[in-house]
């Protein structure tokens, strides 16, 4: 037999209040050094479109669903690529290779949007967006809702065109370094 709980049959404990009260006093920094232990890929975030090409580096990424094929890409408001995405409505996700290092540096600091891209080769998919030539994976996107959580946006971005490359090592940022991450070679 299937039991249904309605929200209002479930008693009220204190500490269920305590609970939230514990989760609301986590530190920032607390926060940041817990979040150092999970491990992510790497991946630079371009556009271009009538408000400028602009670019940055990200590991706050990661599949919605499949159907239709979405991801989530977080992006904070102060950061200074912010307006150009939000006016363009497209972006492409470039998941970074092992070799990608210095690149994902250029891209996650303050240097100037030509240097950013002059350090590197672009192409071009369905959307206009700048594509890494020798990108792991790169996931050309519109952006199809928006919604803001704190410092930062969540951009939901629906692929409609893709780019492979299967031979290249992945890039895994861990303990707020570079790690290569190795495919499992055939032998
Ligand atoms: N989601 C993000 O915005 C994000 C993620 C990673 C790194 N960064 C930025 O890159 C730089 C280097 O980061 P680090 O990992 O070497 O050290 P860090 O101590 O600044 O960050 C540790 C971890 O905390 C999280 N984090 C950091 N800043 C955040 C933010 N503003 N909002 C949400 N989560 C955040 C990320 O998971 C990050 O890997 C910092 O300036 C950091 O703010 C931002
Ligand atoms: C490894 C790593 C990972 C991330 C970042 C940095 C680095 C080094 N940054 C920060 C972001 O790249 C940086 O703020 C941008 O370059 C914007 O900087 P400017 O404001 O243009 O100088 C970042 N910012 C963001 O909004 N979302 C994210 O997921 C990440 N992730």
């Amino acid at each position: 037999m299937q039991t249904t709980l309605n929200a209002v049959d479930l008693p009220v404990a204190p500490a269920a209040n305590n609970a939230v009260e514990e989760i609301a006093a986590v530190e920032k920094k607390e926060y940041r050094d817990a979040m150092a232990h999970l491990g992510s890929a790497v991946n630079i975030i371009t556009t271009d479109g009538p408000a400028g090409r602009a670019g940055f580096t990200a590991s706050a990424v990661c599949s919605v669903t499949d159907s239709p094929p979405t991801l989530l890409v977080c992006l904070n408001r102060s950061a200074s690529v912010y307006p150009v995405f939000k006016e363009n409505q497209v972006l492409c996700v470039n998941t970074l290779a092992d070799c990608h290092e210095s690149l994902s540096n250029l891209f996650g600091g303050k240097t100037p949007m030509e240097q950013r891209f002059a350090a590197a080769e672009w192409a071009r998919l369905a959307t206009g967006s700048p594509v890494l030539t020798d990108a792991l994976v790169s996931f050309d996107c519109k952006v199809t809702q928006v919604t803001s959580v704190g410092t930062h946006d969540i951009l939901i971005c629906e692929a409609v065109a893709l780019r492979r490359n299967d031979e290249r090592h992945g890039l895994v940022y861990f303990d707020r370094r570079y790690h290569p991450l190795m495919r499992q070679s055939a032998c």
